[in-house]
């Protein structure tokens, strides 16, 4: 007589409809399912609650429920606090833009809780609800990475999951929740008044509380609204840009390595289209990169990420540090910064 034993497989539950599907999908193919619920933000820490937090995990109880997989919920707080949320905050003090879902995926989810899995769940295969996932990792699967959203959809309908079907989808920063950006941001950051000028002739339009408060290309408050660059002011344009260490998937791409540059499909955030660009060494050992777009890119923002792609194939990315030379300082010069001291700062 064969005993089959089956295999045991840890699905990362958020209580969103991806990673309900993804559990059933790997029940369906006859794994051992244990859904996991991580806590990464202590809601009593913090005054203004918006954060779905309960919701969410009575989501994932339910989903677990109705698939009968037992789940665990994890307590990273710490966790995500020291690597992921610190960063943030160190990000926007230095007027960057942080992307901090990546910070929670290389440390929290890809790290934490891929640890937890093997120390106490006796089991390395991990599973989430990603679908454009910038990381090829041994022990961890996607199970609705390529099937489209219409399908997922579908699919929550015919196995009594409907009511992800209609959840709606976490946008944005789910710590911040549904407040305003400033005000949750205000209770880290101190204020830090300082004066908005006119890029053109550099003449005082509005006082701002701090450039934690801002991200490039969005709008401010100010007094004369009239007579304000918009926000497709050239300045806002750039057709090249600085990277810091780039990280590769497999290796880093052949012709890459014996060039020093080579052409690729590049994403800059979700909503953008996938388009062809140069990349180029920007420093002797090829990690830090210098990005050349086939057109000017509004808001490239220091502290988002670059990604490159061979078609689907996703290769690598790279965060980027320096948004280069904009369409506006190319016509005034001297310009007003030359993204060339990165060559002399790095
Ligand atoms: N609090 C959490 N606990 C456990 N897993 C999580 C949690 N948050 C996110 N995940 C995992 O990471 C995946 C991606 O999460 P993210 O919020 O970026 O995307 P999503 O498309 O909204 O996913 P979902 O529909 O499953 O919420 C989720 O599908 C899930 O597997």
């Amino acid at each position: 007589m064969s005993i089959h034993v089956r295999k045991r497989i840890i699905c990362a539950i958020s209580g969103g409809i991806d990673s309900a599907v993804s559990a059933l999908l790997l029940k369906k193919k006859g794994y051992d399912v244990i859904g996991c619920f991580m806590k990464n933000w202590d809601k009593y820490d913090d005054n203004t609650v918006t954060c779905t937090l309960d919701k969410d995990l009575e989501d994932a109880e339910y989903v677990c429920r109705k698939l009968q997989i037992k789940l665990h919920v994890v307590d990273f707080v710490k966790q995500y606090w020291n690597k992921v949320f610190i960063p943030f905050l160190d990000d926007y003090q230095n007027g960057l833009t942080p992307n901090p879902d990546i910070l929670c995926n290389k440390y929290v989810k890809f790290d934490a809780l891929l640890t937890y899995c093997k120390q106490h769940l006796q089991t390395e295969l991990l599973a989430t609800g990603h679908y454009d996932i910038n990381y090829a990792l041994k022990y961890v699967q996607f199970p609705v990475g390529d099937i489209l959203k219409s399908d997922v959809k579908k699919i929550a309908l015919e196995n009594s999951l409907e009511r992800f079907v209609q959840k709606r989808e976490s946008m944005g920063i789910c710590f911040i929740g549904k407040r305003k950006f400033h005000v949750f941001i205000d209770q880290f950051i101190s204020e830090l008044k300082g004066d908005i000028r006119h890029i053109e002739t550099n003449n005082i339009i509005g006082e701002h509380k701090g450039i934690h408060r801002h991200t490039l290309g969005q709008r401010i408050p100010i007094y004369d609204r009239q007579h304000a660059p918009g926000t497709n002011h050239p300045a806002l344009f750039t057709q090249h840009f600085h990277t810091d260490a780039s990280h590769w998937i497999d290796e880093i791409p052949y012709t890459f390595k014996t060039n020093g540059h080579f052409e690729c499909d590049f994403k800059f955030q979700h909503r953008h289209k996938t388009i062809v660009v140069q990349v180029s060494s920007s420093s002797p050992n090829n990690t830090r990169l210098k990005i050349s777009l086939p057109i000017p890119i509004r808001s490239i923002s220091p502290g988002q990420y670059a990604v490159f792609y061979n078609g689907e194939e996703c290769l690598g990315g790279a965060r980027i540090i320096d948004n280069g030379t904009s369409l506006y300082e190319l016509k005034h010069s001297p310009p007003l910064i030359n993204s060339d001291r990165l060559l002399n700062k790095y």
